[in-house]
This record gives structure tokens, C-alpha cells and sequence, in this order.
């Protein structure tokens, strides 16, 4: 049984899912996850190479998985490190909840609003067709949108201190997303992608 939120609602009217369980942990519990990967993790400028240009984002990010598995984007590649202790819970509640299962995990560190992150979708060949994403938000509320690829019909949602969004079917293959910088957040904001990488 959920004891939070009975209701999942999926945001996507077609060309995939993106269910929003709410909140599945209490505040108590999201603050000390919070707290303990803030402290722990072994947070990282990002680099990329856009356009030629050697760039070094201002959000920090970490990748975490079963094996050293290489995460490679934007020619840029990172080992993946072993799970911490609370990684691992945080991956078991997502694979409760979603019904899937990870092997990898993306972090992301947004010191306040003004750190965000642009239009995309997670759609790498080492992640396969179809792949499940769950997607677990710590800190600051912010907002999370999607944009279709073709029609370009937008969608969005708040996610929440301690809450999980799940993407799954055909949703990296038609839909983009993106964390919206914003001037009304001072405060950091954690999340953390489980995913499933196939192909090494
Ligand atoms: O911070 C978020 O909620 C989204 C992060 C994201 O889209 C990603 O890591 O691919
Ligand atoms: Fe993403």
C-alpha cells in the first residue's frame, strides 16, 4: 500500500508516461536523504563539449551504478562509483514503486534557481528503447516540463521534497524535459535518476 499518495497521475496525454507518485517518503526522511547525499556524494562541476567549447556547469552532478559503468554524453565520459548505503534505499523504494529495477544512478546538485537544466531527453543508446527512468527529488520544490518533439504540446509539474516521477514507454523517444532555471528558489535541490544501462 502507498501510504502517501493513492492517486498516481501520469502527465503525458500520448507517446509515453510520466507518473507522478507524489510524495513517497516522509519530510523527515527526505531531509535526512537530503542532508546525508549532500554531505557524501562526490559532487562534480559537469563538462561538456558544446559546439566545439569546453564548458563547465555551475550544477554539480555524480553518477553511482552495480558496476564502473561509463556514462558518456556530450563527448564527455564519467566511471560510475559503488552504491552508498543510501543510495541503495533510495534505489529499493524506487524499484517498489515503479516495479522496475537499476542498475545506475544520474545525481544532480542545483544550488538554487538559477541552475537548471535545458531541454532534452534521455534517449542514449546505452539506455535502450523503452527504458524506465525514476526519478527522485530532493530540497527546493521546482518546476519539471515536457515538450513534445513534433507538436511541441507542453506539460508541467511541481516535484516535490521526497517525491518520485516515473518515465517509462515511448516518453525519452517523443517528449523533451527540462528543469526551468527560476529567480524564486534560494535553496539547493537534489535529484536523482535510477536508471538501467544494457549495452556493457
Ligand atoms: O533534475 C531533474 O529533475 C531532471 C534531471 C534530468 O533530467 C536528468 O538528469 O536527465
Ligand atoms: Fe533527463
Amino acid at each position: 500500500m502507498d501510504l502517501f499518495q493513492s492517486e498516481i497521475i501520469n502527465l503525458l496525454p500520448y507517446d509515453g508516461e510520466a507518473n507522478y507518485h507524489g510524495l513517497v517518503m516522509t519530510p523527515e526522511q527526505a531531509r535526512h536523504y537530503f542532508d546525508v547525499l549532500l554531505r557524501d556524494i562526490e559532487w562534480k562541476n559537469d563538462e561538456a563539449i558544446i559546439f566545439n567549447k569546453h564548458i563547465i556547469t555551475k550544477r554539480k552532478v555524480a553518477w553511482y551504478g552495480d558496476r564502473q559503468f561509463a556514462y558518456t554524453y556530450s563527448k564527455t565520459t564519467k566511471l560510475a562509483l559503488p552504491w552508498t548505503q543510501e543510495l541503495l534505499e533510495l534505489k529499493l523504494l524506487a524499484e517498489r514503486l515503479s516495479g522496475a529495477t537499476y542498475n545506475s544512478c544520474l545525481l544532480n546538485l542545483y544550488h538554487d534557481g538559477s541552475e537548471g537544466m535545458a531541454w532534452h531527453s534521455d534517449d542514449e543508446q546505452s539506455l535502450g528503447p523503452n527504458t524506465v527512468i525514476a526519478s527522485i527529488s530532493l530540497g527546493a520544490t521546482r518546476k519539471f516540463a515536457f515538450k513534445h518533439k513534433r507538436s511541441k504540446e507542453t506539460h508541467s509539474l511541481i516535484l516535490e521534497h521526497g517525491s518520485l516521477l516515473v518515465m517509462q514507454g515511448a516518453t525519452q523517444t517523443h517528449w523533451l524535459h527540462r528543469l526551468p532555471p527560476t529567480t524564486t528558489v534560494s535553496q539547493a535541490r537534489v535529484n536523482l535518476t535510477f536508471r538501467t544501462i544494457i549495452d556493457q
